[in-house]
């Protein structure tokens, strides 16, 4: 069970499994001490290895776990009991696995503020964000429940009075492997719509993010699954590997970047299984002259700051018009410059760390190449350590806004994946839909105007408040 401090000293929170861990749910105390694979049901320690990894707290840089990386031999037995639990899940009818789907839903709104605080502590992000993600978490649940009842095949009439039929089955064993921005939700998002189907699933988090996903494997045994329905392996590339490799497995759906994202469709094409892919982006935000200012500073700032920064559809790329540039720009500094960083538990931090030590270093680098490539930073872009002295050690950098920036630079062509915003100027609708198009990457896109505009032509369109 979880434990957390209280006055009148350690409490179990609800839980109504197997014990969990946990010394105090504030910056500094958390430690997990159970296995983080769970398979038939339970948590388990792998039978195997392929290494061991150290989870970190990014907001104090301590470790919250050390846990073994699933081997061949441990990623074979949850893929034969998510075959097992494949056969009786299966026969359900749509209504059955609806209802315990709602179930788990249910679950999950009653430990929002648990999960929600697991999932800061170890992602970095504020509490503030991670209850949203919990309740998108439980909310993406009740919607492929919603579908699973009503799935059906088709009746076509054929010449003669004979006809033929249509049934939708479920594929098997499903993959999902998971990145770490958002660890519980991007569980649920593969999970949801593999068992609503009538599939099992064996999921691998990102090494950075271990332990949200296992409360979500308890959620679901709580809510009725069968044993095995659900398993979680741990570890980075090479258990991944033996995933995407497996014979038995039907189909694999990644989130990560688009070179991992390569790989995995690659791997998966030589066992002819399908995949789902959803990848990295360097997203365009279009700010015309004639937009709300306040409205398209605050949509700049939740395109570019959410999450740190490390948000996949993020609006980087921030195209002002001229007439309005050095008013916008004077106006997304002075909002960035108030964005309060610090300890994510506490409820008026709008940011916390980044995920770990090197891409903290990643995302500065990035920042310096800038400059060296004749970007100018308007604000942040550098270390920042917090006054209190228990996060001394954490993952700390300041938003930063750049200004200056061209389309061929790299702060404008790579994924940052971190809070740096790179404002372009243009002039005329035509020039810049043809600028933001120009990207090897797909994912979203945003547009501040009074006016509908005609034409628009995205790869995909997403609207800025969708996203939240
Ligand atoms: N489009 C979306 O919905 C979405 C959502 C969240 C994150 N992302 C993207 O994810 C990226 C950040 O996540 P990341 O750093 O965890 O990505 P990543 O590609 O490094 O890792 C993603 C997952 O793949 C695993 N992995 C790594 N190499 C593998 C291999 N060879 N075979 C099998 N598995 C392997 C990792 O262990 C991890 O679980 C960003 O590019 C971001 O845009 C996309
Ligand atoms: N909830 C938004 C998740 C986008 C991916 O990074």
């Amino acid at each position: 069970m979880f434990l957390r401090a209280g006055p009148a000293g350690l409490f179990p929170l609800r839980h109504g499994l197997r014990p969990v861990l946990v010394a105090a749910m504030s910056t500094g105390t958390f430690i997990v001490s159970q296995p983080l694979n769970y398979r038939g049901g339970a948590r388990v320690d792998p039978v195997d290895t392929s290494g061991t990894e150290k989870a970190f707290e990014p907001a104090t840089g301590r470790v919250i776990a050390t846990f073994t990386c699933s081997g061949e031999k441990e990623v074979n037995l949850a893929v034969q009991d998510a075959k097992a639990a494949f056969k009786i899940w299966s026969q359900k009818s749509g209504m059955e696995r609806c209802r315990i789907l709602l179930e788990a839903a249910r679950i999950i709104r009653d430990r929002k503020d648990e999960i929600a605080t697991v999932e800061t502590i170890n992602n970095g992000k504020s509490i503030f964000e991670a209850r949203w993600d919990i309740d998108t978490s439980w909310q993406c649940l009740e919607y492929y429940a919603g579908l699973a009842g009503s799935m059906a095949g088709e009746h076509i009439q054929l010449p003669g009075g004979s006809f033929g039929y249509t049934r939708r089955e479920p594929l098997g064993v499903c993959v999902g492997i998971g990145a770490w921005n958002y660890p519980f939700q991007i569980a649920c998002w593969k999970s949801a719509p593999a068992l609503a189907c009538g599939n099992a699933m064996v999921f691998k988090p990102s090494p950075f993010t271990p332990v949200s996903t296992l409360l979500l494997a308890e959620v679901y045994t709580e809510a009725g699954v069968p044993p095995g329905l659900f398993n979680v392996v741990q570890g980075g590339a090479a258990t991944g590997q033996f995933l995407c490799q497996h014979r038995d497995v039907a189909k694999v759906s990644f989130t990560g970047s688009v070179p991992t994202g390569s790989k995995i469709m690659e791997m998966s094409a030589k066992g002819i299984k399908p995949v789902t892919l959803e990848l990295g982006g360097k997203s365009p935000l279009i700010i015309f002259s004639d937009c709300d200012m306040k409205n398209a500073v605050k949509g700049a700032l939740m395109a570019n700051f959410l999450t740190q920064g490390e948000v996949c559809c993020n609006g980087t790329r921030v195209f002002v018009q001229k007439e309005i540039l050095d008013q916008f720009s004077e106006e997304v500094v002075k909002q960035t410059q108030r964005i309060k960083i610090g300890d994510p538990l506490l409820e008026d931090t709008r940011m916390g760390p980044l995920i770990n030590r090197p891409h903290l270093e990643r995302v500065l680098g990035f920042v310096k190449v800038a400059k060296e490539q004749g970007a100018k930073v308007l604000c942040g872009g550098d270390l920042y350590v917090p006054e209190d002295p228990k996060l001394k050690d954490g993952y700390y950098m300041r938003p930063c806004v750049l200004t200056n920036c061209r389309d061929d630079m790299t702060c404008v062509k790579e994924e940052i994946f971190g809070p740096v915003m790179s404002i372009l100027s243009f002039d005329t609708e035509a020039e810049v839909l043809e600028r933001a198009n120009d990207t090897t990457f797909g994912l979203a896109a945003g547009v501040f105007t009074r006016f509908v505009v005609r034409n628009v032509g995205w790869k995909t369109q997403v609207s800025l408040e969708d996203l939240m």
